[in-house]
């Protein structure tokens, strides 16, 4: 690609692979999930979400998707237990979301597609960084949550209030004590694999925890996604959506449940 990675015809996933050759790696993501082939595992353990809403930063479109920033000093917003061992740091959530609710989703459950996935992104504190963990087999641990047309949600929508100050490319503004535990499901059952990063540089150093239950969202909260645009301020306006990359094969790997 002669320009910057993105999700359109001439420098989406199809195309990754020319910049960022692990494109074709052994532990891609994300994948399709089959959940009768996925293996029970009675050693795995519940997961341990603890995060202090004061640790929330800032608000960005980057793009490619928006995320929220959290800082990560300090352990006090971690994920522990599960199919990790030691302790992660909440680096940042963000999204990814389709052009119409049939799709927008980056994992699939029985080739089902959801319309939105909330990604939270942790990284291992036996490196010094993010930007070290991100280069090793057990660097990352990324939390995804389906998102599923509903009622409105009205925990999501402190995040979408937000959007209109962030709207073009490289906008962001301050995004101050929220909690992102309100984001999730009821049930902290789960599907884990062993990936990657979805978007370049495709990394391959991501512990995926994928919850089953997926939460509510609205068709018109869907719309607020899609009213963020891919370009910055003075381009012409591309809307951002269809911001996900599409099923991986499963190559020489197991996806193993939580529960029964
Ligand atoms: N979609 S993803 O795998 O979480 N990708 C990233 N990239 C930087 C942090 O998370
Ligand atoms: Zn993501």
């Amino acid at each position: 690609m002669s320009h910057g990675w993105g999700y359109g015809p001439t420098n989406g996933p199809d195309k990754w692979g020319e910049d960022f050759p692990v494109a074709n790696g052994p532990r891609q993501s994300p994948i399709n999930i089959v959940p009768r082939e996925a293996q029970y595992d009675h050693t795995l353990k519940a997961l341990k979400l603890k995060y202090d809403p004061s640790n929330s930063n800032g608000i960005l479109n980057n793009g490619h998707s928006f995320q929220v920033d959290f800082l990560d000093d300090t352990d006090s917003s971690t994920l522990t237990g599960g199919p990790i061992s030691g302790t992660y740091r909440l680096k940042q959530f963000h999204f990814h979301w389709g052009a119409s609710d049939d799709r927008g989703s980056e994992h699939t459950v029985n080739g089902i597609n959801f319309p939105c996935e909330l990604h939270l992104v942790h990284w291992n504190t036996k490196y010094p960084s993010f930007g070290e963990a991100a280069s090793q087999p057990d660097g990352l641990a990324v939390v995804g949550v389906f998102l599923k047309i509903g009622a409105a949600n009205p925990r999501l929508q402190k995040v979408l209030d937000a959007l209109d100050a962030i709207k073009s490319k490289g906008k962001q503004t301050t995004f101050p004590n929220f909690d992102p535990k309100t984001l999730l499901p009821g049930s902290l059952h789960y599907w884990t694999y062993d990936g990657s990063l979805t978007t370049p540089p495709l990394l391959e150093s991501v512990t995926w925890i994928v919850l089953k239950e997926p939460i509510s969202v609205s068709p018109a909260q869907m719309a607020k996604f899609r009213s963020l645009l891919f370009t910055g301020e003075g381009e012409s306006p591309c809307c951002m959506e269809d911001n996900y990359r599409p099923p991986q094969p499963l190559k020489d790997r197991k996806v193993r449940a939580s529960f029964k």
